[in-house]
């Protein structure tokens, strides 16, 4: 099933950051930077519904107030970056998760078997973005999806999650620090600059 529904940031404010409106089109990545402590995250737990926040973000006709909180964020898919696991095994959380997508980051159908007290902090990132991927949501918030990995990795992580969400057409949004992968990977970016949000060129 392809996305249809833009995901709307309307005088959204939380923390220190002034209220942010923007929309994000089907298909869009929206990449988000700024110095640390700027408010990036906090922003896109609000957008999650995870923290009080004025304003309100809607997908499509749908309210962010008019779901609770658990059926909102199945929709608008936050991927932390410090994952959360909470059964024993990695399969225990991957049951909808397709194989191509695990082998196309690396790993074998027997990651299911493994531990996840075993993972490092990469393995843990990668399979919290399949995890994500793999429940259908419908929009995504990516918060530094590739922090834990090599130049190498985060390379290949960037280019399949880029083509997946062609494929699906999930409104994003990408907190990045990395100019060059901004670059690629935005089709718009905005920057914390003094506790604003302020449109910058994919470039800069
Ligand atoms: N629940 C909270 N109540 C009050 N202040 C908070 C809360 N959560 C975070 N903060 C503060 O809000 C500021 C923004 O935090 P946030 O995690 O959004 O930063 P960030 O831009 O994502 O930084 P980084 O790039 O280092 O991850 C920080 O000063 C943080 O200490």
């Amino acid at each position: 099933m392809t996305a249809t529904d833009a995901l709307s940031l309307k005088r959204l404010a939380v923390g220190e950051l002034a209220e942010v409106s923007l929309t994000i089109a089907p298909g869009e990545v929206h990449c988000l930077s700024g110095p640390s402590g700027s408010g990036k995250s906090r922003l896109l737990r609000a957008v999650a519904d995870l923290e009080p926040h004025d304003g309100e973000a809607w997908l499509g006709e749908t309210a962010q107030s008019s779901l609770a909180g658990h059926a909102w964020r199945a929709r608008v898919m936050l991927v932390p970056a410090e994952s959360q696991w909470w059964g024993d095994t990695v399969g225990e959380h991957l049951a909808d998760a397709r194989l191509d997508d695990l082998e196309t980051l690396g790993f074998a159908a027997e990651v299911r078997d493994w531990q996840v007290a075993r993972l490092s902090s990469g393995e843990k990132q990668r399979l919290a973005l399949v995890r994500a991927l793999s429940r259908e949501p419908s929009a995504l918030l990516l918060d530094e999806p590739t922090a834990n990995l090599d130049d190498a990795t985060a390379r290949r992580v960037e280019a399949w999650l880029g083509a997946r969400i062609r494929e699906r057409g999930w409104p994003v949004i990408w907190v990045a620090h990395d100019p060059a992968q901004i670059d690629r990977v935005a089709d718009r970016h905005w920057r914390i600059v003094e506790g604003r949000l302020e449109e910058a060129g994919a470039w800069a």
